[in-house]
């Protein structure tokens, strides 16, 4: 039996995630953010190693992305030694670490303690959408389209270094962790179920992985990524930092490591509560090369927020409450879909035809239909929140929404059958997205990204996928060479 486990390779792969509300005040745990899991997913691969006590992990998507640890005896337990010469990747090597104090831990530590003697092999590697492809289609002389896009083979190789790559903000790093928090926790039989269908399973890959997240970004963010990447789309409200202090300020100290991510450590106070759009509702993505520093703009905002309190806590409790108004109308129609679907029905072939600053007069023309209601208050509460957003821009002088973005902005939701769009998370030019009704909707915003010349608009594959993270197991994982 390679494993601990009749399990001889574990495949687990995570979501990346878009913030279509509540940057910034999901930083506070006095406020929610609104987060879709994306199509694109990352994957962590593990099986028996091909050498003794050796760990390779290999990212086969980038040139010389392979990296290899020793495990050696230390003071009674399994340590994780870096061979120098490989480089280091400390998301890989801090991950494996906790992962291994967390199994070495276990009930089932003396079945793992047997079957790391045969080491592991471990692969992981991200969809496109993760990394900018612009160079790949470049090279290829193709243009920058979701047509080009889709003629590059899956986990298409890159001639850029993991250290030069242009991520995309689709949150490469929460997946990644998460997918080898899962892939290595249920290789070593340390869950409960295979497939974490047990709630507890999914608690104890979402602690680790928020503990590993914060280790390795060396910083405690709001941790709506992992918690997108363990559940997928939800409404999220963070956890208290103060949960995470003991094993950040000492994550040698495998007691303390392993109290803070216990499934049963009720300081955990993070909430997750189901959310995810309405049918006919698409989530597009695009990569806007013009990139933020999303730190910068963060430290900038914070700073503000603290030197005008009072202006502040108005501002973040107006954008809260319109940030709230717009989750209810998405929620109230995911139920009107349900209660009588030939009206939802009804209502998105009507706004399907219109851009949505015309939906009012739908409504006028049609009140009883209360999809279509529905629908008109989606789009001017999106609205409402983005002016907070520009609000908060000009006041802490920082560009979430600057002009160029704007304007962009604007010019889809010109289009008809487009419902919503924004800049996601932290803003800035890393990105934007849009909720469109139809494939015709689409399209002509595809199209209008194309032909766009004020930014370099890269659109991405991703929609929604409101699954988090999954496994498969004993899947035929090619060794990478
Ligand atoms: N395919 C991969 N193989 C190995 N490590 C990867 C891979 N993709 C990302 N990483 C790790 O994640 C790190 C990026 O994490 P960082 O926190 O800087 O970005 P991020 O916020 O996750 O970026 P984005 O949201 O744009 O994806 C890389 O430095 C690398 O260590
Ligand atoms: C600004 C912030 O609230 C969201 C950042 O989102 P993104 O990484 O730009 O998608 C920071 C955080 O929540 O960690």
């Amino acid at each position: 039996m390679s494993s601990s486990s009749d399990v001889k390779s574990v495949l687990a792969s995570a979501p990346g995630k878009v913030l279509i509300a509540g940057g910034y005040l999901v930083l506070d745990r006095a406020f929610q953010g609104f987060v879709i899991g994306t199509s694109s997913r990352f994957y962590s691969a593990v099986q028996e190693g091909a050498s003794a006590r050796t760990i390779c992990v290999r990212s086969p998507q980038f040139e010389k992305a392979v990296w290899r640890y020793d495990l050696i005896e230390k003071e009674g337990e399994v340590a994780l030694v870096p061979r120098v010469s490989e480089g280091e990747n400390k998301f890989v090597q801090i991950c494996l670490t906790c992962c291994l104090s967390v199994v070495f831990s276990a009930p089932t530590k003396r079945a793992a303690e047997v079957a790391i003697q045969k080491g592991l092999d471990i692969q992981v590697f991200g969809d496109n959408d993760f990394y900018s492809q612009r160079e790949q289609l470049k090279s290829l002389q193709l243009p920058l389209t979701v047509k080009s896009l889709e003629q590059l083979p899956h986990f298409c190789p890159t001639k850029s270094t993991l250290g030069n790559v242009h991520k995309t903000g689709l949150g490469s790093s929460a997946a990644l962790i998460t997918s080898l928090v899962a892939s290595v926790l249920v290789y070593f039989n340390v869950t409960s179920t295979k497939d974490l269908s047990a709630h507890e399973d999914r608690i104890l890959v979402h602690n680790t992985a928020q503990l590993v997240h914060c280790l390795a970004q060396g910083k405690i963010g709001s941790g709506f990524d992992v918690s997108a990447a363990v559940w997928g789309s939800h409404t999220y409200r963070r956890f208290s930092p103060n949960v995470l202090e003991a094993a950040m300020e000492d994550p040698t100290n495998t007691e303390v490591v392993i109290r803070t991510i216990a499934p049963s450590n009720s300081s955990w106070d993070n909430e997750v509560t189901s959310f995810q759009l309405p049918p006919s509702h698409y989530l597009m993505l695009a990569d806007i090369d013009a990139g933020s520093h999303t730190p910068t703009l963060v430290s900038k905002v914070l700073a503000w927020r603290k030197a005008n309190p009072q202006v502040a806590e108005n501002l973040w409790q107006d954008l809260s409450k319109s940030n709230a108004a717009l989750a209810d109308a998405l929620i109230e129609l995911q139920k009107l879909a349900v209660d009588d679907a030939m009206e939802y029905e009804a209502a998105i072939e009507a706004c399907r035809r219109q851009p949505a600053s015309k939906w009012t007069h739908l409504v006028e023309a049609d009140s009883e239909n209360a999809s279509l209601k529905s629908m008109a208050r989606v789009h001017e509460r999106s609205q409402n929140s983005r002016r907070l957003i520009r609000e908060m821009s000009e006041l802490a002088g920082v560009p979430i929404e600057p002009p160029e973005q704007t304007r962009l902005l604007d010019a889809c939701l010109n289009v008809a059958g487009v419902v919503m769009c924004g800049v996601p998370g932290a803003g800035g030019f890393d990105a934007i997205y849009c909720i469109v009704l139809s494939n015709e909707a689409m399209s002509e915003v595809q199209n209008l990204w194309a032909a766009w010349k004020e930014l370099s608009v890269g659109p991405l594959l991703s929609r929604e996928d409101s699954a988090g993270v999954t496994i498969e197991l004993d899947s035929n994982i090619p060794r990478s060479t």
